[in-house]
């Protein structure tokens, strides 16, 4: 099953991004992306395999954006590709049979497109603007998430993306949309992965663990 909150991360130096990473984890999240923009491919594999020792620990999911080779070298739960970097299809050929692949859509043929790839999960955005990412498509908003999702019946997990605080959650979730990825409003603030898993009704693996449930 995919968790229905995602924390991309964030951060100015391959350090911060660490430090942002444990504190998501120790927060309650049940999955991280690592992204990491500007960075050579041999640091973002070091970052990545620190990542992954520490989202090990906490038994939390690892998702590595952009480079599916380095998600399988360091045996992350998958990889998030986007539509310009290597096609679904490719990394499916590579990667471990039980590894998940993401995809970015902002439009219903995106979707369609990415369905046709087999991936796991879609990402549809941007829901509004944010800064977290340049050059982004125009802002789908709830009325463009529920135009895609009436007309896509399909069994795979959508999750909505770009500018989302938790004020949104309820909202979105009324679309159709499954779950969300969440950089900024969460990395403001690491306790608010809790409201969102609440909001959410996922399960915070912190409170499965200790209640027996
Ligand atoms: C969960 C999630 N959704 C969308 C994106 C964006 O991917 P992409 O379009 O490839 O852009 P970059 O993030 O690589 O700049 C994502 N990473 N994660
Ligand atoms: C990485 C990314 N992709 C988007 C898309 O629409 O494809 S929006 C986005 C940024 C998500 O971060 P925040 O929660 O800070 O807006
Ligand atoms: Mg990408």
């Amino acid at each position: 099953m995919i968790p229905k909150l995602h924390y991309i991360s964030q951060g100015s130096s391959s350090e911060e991004q660490l430090e942002n990473i444990q504190k998501a984890c120790t927060s309650g999240a049940e999955l991280v992306q690592l992204r990491l923009k500007n960075v050579s491919e041999k640091n973002f594999l070091k970052v990545a395999e620190a990542a992954r020792e520490i989202t090990s620990h906490f038994q939390t999911r690892l998702i590595i954006n952009d480079y599916y080779k380095i998600a399988k070298e360091v045996k992350a739960d998958g990889v998030h590709l986007g539509k310009t970097d290597s096609c679904p299809t490719i990394a499916r050929k590579h990667l471990y049979s039980w590894q998940i692949i993401g995809g970015t859509a902002n439009t219903l043929q995106d979707c369609e497109t990415l369905l046709d790839k087999q991936i796991n999960y879609i990402s549809l955005g941007p829901f509004r603007e944010t800064t977290t990412k340049d050059k982004l498509p125009p802002v789908l908003g709830l009325n463009g998430y529920t135009a895609i999702t009436d007309v896509l019946k399909t069994g795979t997990p959508i999750l909505g993306v770009g500018g989302i605080t938790t004020e949104d959650v309820t909202a979105i979730l009324k679309t159709g949309i499954s779950g969300i990825a969440v950089s900024g409003d969460i990395t403001r603030d690491f306790s608010k992965i809790r409201t969102f898993n609440q909001l959410l009704n996922a399960s915070s693996t912190a409170e499965q663990r200790y209640t027996f449930e």
